[in-house]
């Protein structure tokens, strides 16, 4: 059976809701075998370091305000979770443990580590009583009956023995992060952060299969995305990267969390407990990932130099201030980096034998592959002088480039420095949905744009997708031979497998073309959403599936950054929705789209008079690649339907299809039964056409398909597509057969509207517009 151990940080457990959350979380993730390392509630750690500092300051009136926000922090917690009985006897407890630490601050006999213990030992009754009263079997474990050490090294198979016998199959177990006991039963504690330390080293006792590291980012990213919104969530990193950023302080993994993993095949992962569909960031061993870029920055330090240090002296000195040092070597001396604050304690501990080299410093590191160390230092020290930023000290190591400034590295720099510094490095990775008339000219055309895309960013084309095979080569499909590869290569493969193997690629960013004309394929856009991929739709389904659905996948593209581009499904590949976007953004407001929103339609509607029967035209229509697979779809009106929806959600209206009406341009009945039904009955649509064209003669006007939507001010909106017949001197009589045209009038364009015109279906144009929409991509993510 798998075990899996799942960390749960303070900020996963700040409230009562967050407290329901993860108890989901568990009920959803858990089974009985594994286990749950918590951390201490909120901000807890830290109110009871203030207490333990006023204790020591004899600040008695501090001490009792800070006891008191504990109480009713804690106090809090317990009457929003429990009902009656429990929540008595909880309070009771509470009450109890704060009265002996304020009887033991009268006695002076308070003890450091005892006192940071209460949180993780509170966090795991009320996790494990809020399971129990679910109805999910939990028990709470302090750790320090499973974890001793000697002399600050931990007894490992004393430990582990007593995590077999303590652990066993029957329940779920709470267990305490971050404290362990020494061998005369005293409370010691693992370092700051240290629950996930106690996540991986519970995991290596108790030989379990994976550890998920849950936490309020959705990964591991390039650069902290609080303050950088295009930070880069990378799906894997590799665990010898992750060490070194929890060296460099980097608050993601707390410095000695991979130590037990070293010789195992535990697998490791940072996940979100507030985006629980988010995939995680997998630490992987080495060789398992390529190396990444990122930027971690720092605040507040001291730069010391220290004449000599002992094994393992750095260990000692962040166990002393719970907070981890990053030690280099520069010029033959060596250098520690020490949060301000805490300075004159590890000076005390280096007992003379260190000076402070300068003092208040911020700054950043760049990790990166070591190859590109070099030049990123050059380039970083570059970026710095052009910001004005004063260096007062670098080092470059082998796998990082450190600058220690006197200005703090405010999130606009930081921008700065992770658009240069990273985002030159990324990687697209490019999967192609839908080898038909587009997308095989749309592939064709790929070798050339995707090597002009190349000189800009590493855009890697992995997967090319029909409706049952694929090609997917996650190191990227060689473009000049793509058909020989395909015969050799292509297997069979269902939505589920694709979805996995989409989320298992190492690449910094991922979009997904979709030139399908598949609803199916579309309902799958939520799930690529969800392992992080960009959209490029020519597939017209999802722009205009109901409402609900849609705002859901906006707001899931919103949530994660991504973007959806979807040119060419109106207009194939006119800039129709770029104009649109362009105006509303400049502050004007559409009032009026009118036109011929269909290639097929324009170019049927152009070219008959009546020497060939319609339907002969219909067919020449397909043969050129204007029509949808089947071309029903277009003599029905519903293929420009779809079209005004979706310039209609481009201007801010909340439309369904329903709500635009729609007349066809076929006998309604022929829309029912397969094609060859249709083509066996076609001479009904050439009579249903010749007797609509001749109308058109008797009024001496010509007939159209056209669309329109009008916008009043109260905000409602009227919109419609079918049938007209226009003067024969009109724009619309006179168009290029095949050709669309959108009349756009709006607040600035009242009088006189705004014309695109152009060629609104083939091949070719189409396949361009998906070209515009890939470039873009690359340029919004450059
Ligand atoms: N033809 C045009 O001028 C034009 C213009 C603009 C937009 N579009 C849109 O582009 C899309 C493609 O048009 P087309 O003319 O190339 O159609 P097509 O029928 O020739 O090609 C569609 C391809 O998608 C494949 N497919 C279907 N379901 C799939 C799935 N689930 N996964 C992967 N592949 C799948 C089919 O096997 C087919 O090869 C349509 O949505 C269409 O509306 C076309
Ligand atoms: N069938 C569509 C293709 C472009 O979406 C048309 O003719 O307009």
């Amino acid at each position: 059976m798998t075990k899996v151990v799942h960390k749960f940080g303070g900020s996963s457990l700040s409230s009562a809701e967050r407290y329901q959350a993860v108890a989901q979380i568990v009920l959803s993730h858990c089974r009985a075998g594994d286990c749950v390392v918590v951390s201490a509630a909120g901000k807890t750690t830290n109110t009871l370091v203030k207490l333990w500092e006023s204790y020591q300051q004899d600040d008695s009136q501090g001490f009792s305000d800070i006891l008191l926000q504990v109480e009713n922090h804690q106090a809090e917690l317990i009457r929003a979770l429990f009902e009656s009985q429990q929540q008595h006897t909880l309070l009771e407890q509470l009450d109890l443990e704060l009265q002996r630490i304020t009887s033991h601050a009268k006695q002076d006999t308070l003890h450091e580590a005892t006192l940071l213990a209460h949180g993780e030992l509170w966090s795991a009754r009320l996790l494990a009583c809020y399971l129990s009263q679910l109805g999910f079997a939990a028990e709470h474990v302090d750790a320090r009956n499973l974890f001793t050490l000697h002399h600050g090294q931990l007894l490992h198979q004393q430990n582990k023995q007593a995590c077999m016998e303590r652990l066993k199959d029957t329940s779920l177990y709470v267990v305490t992060g971050f404290i362990a006991s020494d061998v005369e039963k005293n409370t010691v504690t693992l370092g700051r952060n240290g629950s996930d330390y106690s996540a991986t080293l519970l995991a290596s006792y108790i030989d379990a299969d994976a550890v998920s590291i849950w936490t309020d980012t959705q990964g591991v990213f390039s650069t902290d995305p609080r303050k950088v919104a295009n930070a880069i969530k990378y799906p894997k990193v590799c665990r010898a990267q992750a060490h070194l950023l929890a060296r460099l302080g980097n608050p993601v993994l707390h410095a000695k969390t991979l130590s037990p993993l070293k010789h195992s095949k535990i697998k490791l992962q940072v996940r979100s407990s507030f985006d629980v569909e988010s995939p995680p960031t997998e630490i992987v061993k080495e060789g398992y990932s390529k190396a990444k870029r990122f930027i971690t920055t720092f605040e507040d330090l001291d730069l010391v130099r220290v004449d000599a240090i002992a094994p393992g002296e750095v260990g000692q000195l962040s166990q002393i201030i719970q907070h981890s040092i990053h030690h280099f070597s520069a010029q033959g001396e060596t250098f520690i980096l020490v949060p301000a604050q805490s300075t004159h304690r590890v000076l005390k501990a280096l007992s003379g034998r260190a000076n402070i080299v300068e003092s208040a410093l911020q700054g950043f590191a760049v990790v990166a592959p070591s190859a590109n160390i070099a030049q990123l230092q050059a380039q970083a020290a570059q970026l710095l002088h052009e910001q004005n930023i004063v260096v007062r000290f670098n080092h470059k190591d082998n796998e990082y480039a450190l600058f220690l400034t006197d200005q703090a590295i405010d999130s606009d720099v930081l921008a700065i420095l992770h658009d240069k510094l990273v985002n030159k490095g990324r990687e697209l990775a490019v999967v192609i949905a839908g080898l038909g008339n587009v997308g095989e000219v749309f592939v064709n055309q790929c070798q050339r744009q995707v090597a002009h895309l190349q000189q800009q960013f590493d855009v890697k084309v992995v997967a090319l997708l029909r409706s049952k095979k694929m090609l997917f080569s996650a190191n990227g499909i060689s473009l000049s031979a793509w058909q020989q590869q395909w015969q050799n290569e292509s297997v069979d493969y269902n939505n589920e497998d694709l979805i996995e193997r989409i989320g298992e690629l190492d690449y910094e960013h991922k979009v997904v073309i979709d030139i399908t004309a598949s609803e199916e394929f579309s309902k799958l856009y939520p799930q690529l959403v969800k392992q992080d991929c960009h959209l490029i739709s020519a597939n017209k389904y999802a722009g205009t599936a109901e409402s609900t659905w849609y705002q859901q996948l906006r707001e899931q593209l919103n949530e994660r950054s991504l973007h959806w581009r979807y040119n060419t499904s109106v207009g194939a590949g006119l800039p129709i929705n770029f104009a649109l976007a362009d105006l509303q953004h400049s502050g004007d407001k559409v009032t009026q789209i009118e036109g011929v929103f269909s290639g097929t339609l324009s170019w049927l509607c152009s070219s008959f008079d009546g020497s060939k029967p319609f339907s002969s035209l219909v067919l020449e229509a397909k043969d050129m690649g204007y029509t949808e697979p089947d071309p029903r779809e277009d003599l029905s009106g519903r293929d420009m339907q779809r079209k005004l929806l979706i310039l209609a959600r481009d201007i801010g209206l909340t439309l369904d299809l329903a709500d635009i009406e729609l007349e066809p341009l076929m006998p309604d009945d022929l829309a029912q039964g397969s094609w060859d039904e249709f083509l066996a009955r076609k001479g009904e649509l050439d009579s249903f056409y010749e007797h609509l064209y001749q109308q058109g003669i008797t009024q001496d006007k010509v007939l159209r398909y056209t669309g329109s939507l009008q916008v009043f001010a109260s905000g409602k909106a009227k919109a419609k597509v079918g049938i007209a017949y226009v003067d024969k001197s009109s724009a619309i009589a006179n168009l290029t057969p095949g050709d669309n045209i959108f009349v756009i009038k709006s607040v600035w364009y009242e009088d006189n509207p705004l014309v695109l015109q152009g060629p609104g279906a083939g091949k070719e144009v189409t396949a361009a517009g998906v070209h515009s929409d890939l470039y873009w991509l690359v340029q919004r993510l450059k």
